[in-house]
C-alpha cells in the first residue's frame, strides 16, 4: 500500500480541483464498457436477419432496419462520450499543470538558496517541470481506461463463455506475459528518463544558446555555432540511441508475446470450426465470436499497457513528490517576526564557508565588525571572496563555520522576509526584467510597485529617468527584446535602473556587489557618491574593483584568499603600504599611462 501512497496522494489533488470528474468519468466508462456488449448482440441479429432476408424466410426489413439504427446510434454515444472524455482531459490536465508548477515554485521561493549550488537538485526540478499534469492524470485515467476496457472483457468472456469456455480460457492465458513485460519495461523508461536527464539539460542548455540574444553575439563572433551544433549532436544522439535501443528490447519481446497469443488464438479458431461443423454455431454467432475474440485480444492488451502505465506513472508521481517533500538537513526553527528589530552592528565572527562539492573553504576564518551608518568598500582580487562573503551576509548560504549577528539577533534564526526588510542589494550579475520600466524599478520594493511618485524619485537619483523619459512610454516602455515591442537598453542604462531599484527600497542597509561595472568610471563615480549622499543615514556595503570609487568608504576591506588581510580608511592602507597600496598605485600608474598616451597621441 505504502508503494501506492504517492498515487492515493495523487488522486486526493485531483479530487480538489473537481469533485465530480472521477465519478462522471467512472460513469461514461461504464457505458462505454458495455457498448460492445450491445453492439456483439445486434451484429449477431443484423447478420442472422440479413441471412434470412436473402434466403427470403424474413417477410419485412423493418425489423433489420432497426437493428441497424440501434447500431448506429451505438456508435453515436461512444462517439459523444469520446468528446466529452477528451474535453474534460484537458480541462483536468491544464489545471494540474497549474497547480503543480504553482506548488513548485513556491517550494523553490521557501528552500535555502545554497540549494541551488547541487547539480543533482537542479536536475531533479528540470525533470518534474514542464507541464506534469498529465502524468498525474494519466493513472487515473488509465485505471477508468482499464474499468472501460474490463468491462468491456467481461462482457466479450460472458459471450465468449456461452460459445465454448475454452475461449475464454484462451483469452486469460494470453494477458499475463503482455503484463508483465509492460511493467517491466515501465520500470525501465522511467530509470533511463532519470539517468538521460543530466544530458538532456546540457542539450537544453545548448539549444537555449541559440535562442538567446547575448549568446548568440558571441557565438557568432567566435564561430562557436558548428562546435556547439556538433557537441549537441553528440549528445542527443546518445539519449536517442539509449532511448531506441531500449525501445527495441521492449519491441521485441513484445513481437514474441504477440506470436504466443496468435499461437493461442489459433487453437482458439479450431475450436470455432469445430463448433461450426457440429452446428452448435449459426451465422451471426459465428460473425459475433470471431468479432468478440478479435476484441478481446486487443482490449487485454489495452488493459495490460494501462495497468502497466499505473505503475509507471507512479515512479513520476512519487518524483515530484519527492521534490515538494524535500526536507533540508539541519533547517532551523526560525524565530517569529522579531518586533521593533535594530539589524546594528552587524557582527561576523569566525565565519568559514565550503562551497558544496568545493575542495576548500571561500571564506576562512573571518571577522568583521559593521557599525551602523559605516560606508564600507570591500576590495579584492578576482576569486578573493567578495561575493561569497556578501551572500553570507544576506543568509543566502549557510555558513561552514561561524556565525553572522544582525544586532542581537543570529541570521540562522531569522526568516527570510526578517532580514529582507533591512537589506537592499544589489548584485553584479543582476536581473534584466523583460518587464516595464516601472517594475523594473518597482521591484526593490514590490509595496511601492505601483507607486509613480517613488519610482521617478529613484530613477531620478540613480540617473535613470533621463533616457527613461525619452523612451516611446516612457516608465510603462516595456524592456528587453524577448517579448514583442520591448525595447534594449544598453548596459549601462540597465544597471541604472537596477541602481534605481535598490534606492527605492529606502532600507537601512545598502549592498551595492559591483553592480556599476558597466558604468564608465566617473559615472561610477557619480554613483558612489549619490549612493553616499542619499545614504547619509544608511549603512553601505559596496564591492569595486576601481580603487578611486573606494576612496570615498569610511573603511575598505582588503580580501585575499577568503580572508581580512588589510583593512582601514584609504589614508591609512596608503601609508601601510601594503596589498591596498600595491592595488591602488597599480591602476593609478594604468590610468597615468592611458592619458599620457592619448596626450602623445592628441
Ligand atoms: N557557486 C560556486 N561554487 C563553488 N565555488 C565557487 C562558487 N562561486 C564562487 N566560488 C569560488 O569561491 C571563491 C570566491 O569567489 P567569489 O565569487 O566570492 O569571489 P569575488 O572576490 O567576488 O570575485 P570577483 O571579483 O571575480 O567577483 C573563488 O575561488 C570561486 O572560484
Amino acid at each position: 500500500m505504502n508503494k501506492f501512497r504517492n498515487l492515493i496522494r495523487s488522486l486526493r489533488l485531483i479530487n480538489t480541483i473537481n469533485k465530480f470528474w472521477i465519478v462522471v468519468s467512472i460513469i461514461l466508462r461504464l457505458i462505454n464498457g458495455l457498448i460492445p456488449l450491445a453492439s456483439l448482440w445486434v451484429i449477431q441479429e443484423i447478420v442472422n436477419g440479413a441471412h434470412q432476408l436473402i434466403s427470403n424466410e424474413l417477410l419485412s426489413f423493418k425489423p433489420l432496419l432497426i437493428l441497424l439504427l440501434i447500431q448506429f446510434s451505438l456508435s453515436l454515444v461512444k462517439s459523444i462520450i469520446q468528446h466529452i472524455k477528451h474535453f474534460f482531459n484537458k480541462y483536468m490536465e491544464l489545471k494540474l499543470n497549474y497547480i503543480l508548477t504553482e506548488k513548485i515554485m513556491n517550494k523553490v521561493k521557501d528552500i535555502s538558496y545554497h540549494n541551488f549550488e547541487i547539480p543533482s537538485f537542479y536536475n531533479h526540478q528540470f525533470r518534474i517541470q514542464n507541464n506534469y499534469g498529465h502524468k498525474f492524470l494519466r493513472p487515473i485515467q488509465s485505471s477508468l481506461d482499464a474499468l472501460e476496457i474490463i468491462v468491456s472483457v467481461l462482457s466479450y468472456t460472458f459471450y465468449l463463455f456461452y460459445v465454448h469456455w475454452i475461449l475464454v480460457v484462451i483469452g486469460i492465458v494470453a494477458f499475463l506475459p503482455t503484463f508483465l513485460v509492460q511493467s517491466k519495461y515501465g520500470a525501465s523508461r522511467f530509470n533511463l528518463m532519470k539517468y538521460q536527464i543530466k544530458v538532456f539539460r546540457e542539450t537544453n542548455y545548448i539549444n537555449s544558446l541559440f535562442s538567446n540574444k547575448q549568446s548568440l553575439k558571441e557565438i557568432r563572433v567566435f564561430g562557436l555555432a558548428e562546435y556547439l551544433i556538433d557537441r549537441w549532436k553528440k549528445l542527443i544522439n546518445t539519449n536517442n540511441n539509449e532511448i531506441l535501443s531500449l525501445l527495441k528490447r521492449e519491441k521485441k519481446a513484445q513481437t514474441g508475446l504477440d506470436t504466443i497469443t496468435s499461437i493461442l488464438y489459433g487453437i482458439a479458431s479450431i475450436v470455432i470450426i469445430y463448433l461450426l461443423k457440429n452446428n452448435k454455431l449459426n451465422i451471426g454467432s459465428l460473425v459475433s465470436t470471431i468479432q468478440a475474440l478479435q476484441n478481446l485480444q486487443s482490449s487485454i492488451n489495452q488493459v495490460s499497457t494501462f495497468m502497466a502505465s499505473i505503475r509507471e506513472s507512479n515512479y513520476y508521481i512519487s518524483d515530484y513528490f519527492e521534490f515538494i517533500d524535500f526536507k533540508e538537513e539541519n533547517k532551523v526553527n526560525k524565530l517569529k517576526s522579531p518586533k521593533n528589530m535594530s539589524p546594528f552592528p552587524i557582527q561576523i565572527t569566525n565565519l568559514t564557508y565550503q562551497y558544496p562539492f568545493s575542495s576548500s573553504p571561500s571564506i576562512k576564518n573571518l571577522n568583521l565588525h559593521i557599525k551602523e551608518n559605516e560606508k564600507i568598500a570591500i576590495v579584492g582580487e578576482n576569486g578573493s571572496g567578495k561575493s561569497t562573503l556578501i551572500k553570507n551576509i544576506l543568509g543566502l548560504y549557510p555558513s561552514t563555520n561561524g556565525e553572522i549577528y544582525f544586532g542581537s539577533y543570529n541570521i540562522k534564526n531569522l526568516r527570510e522576509e526578517d532580514l529582507r526588510k533591512h537589506v537592499t542589494v544589489i548584485f553584479q550579475d543582476y536581473v534584466k526584467y523583460q518587464f516595464n520600466v516601472k517594475e523594473n524599478i518597482g521591484f526593490g520594493c514590490i509595496e511601492k510597485e505601483d507607486n509613480m511618485e517613488y519610482i521617478k524619485y529613484a530613477a531620478k537619483e540613480s540617473g535613470a529617468s533621463t533616457f527613461v523619459e525619452k523612451l516611446p512610454n516612457s516608465y510603462n516602455t516595456h524592456l528587453g527584446k524577448l517579448f514583442s515591442g520591448g525595447i534594449d537598453l544598453s548596459g549601462g542604462q540597465w544597471q541604472r535602473i537596477a541602481i534605481a531599484r535598490a534606492i527605492i527600497k529606502d532600507s537601512p542597509i545598502i549592498i551595492l556587489d559591483e553592480p556599476t561595472a558597466s558604468l564608465d568610471p566617473s559615472t561610477e563615480q557619480y554613483i558612489f557618491k549619490k549612493f553616499h549622499e542619499i545614504s547619509e543615514n544608511k549603512t553601505v556595503l559596496f564591492t569595486s574593483h576601481r580603487m578611486a570609487s573606494v576612496k570615498i568608504a569610511d573603511r575598505i576591506i582588503v580580501m585575499k584568499n577568503g580572508s581580512i588581510i588589510e583593512e582601514g580608511n584609504h589614508k591609512y592602507l596608503m601609508e601601510l603600504n601594503g596589498e591596498y597600496a600595491r592595488m591602488y598605485q597599480k591602476q593609478a600608474n594604468w590610468y597615468q599611462d592611458e592619458a599620457s598616451m592619448e596626450g602623445a597621441n592628441a
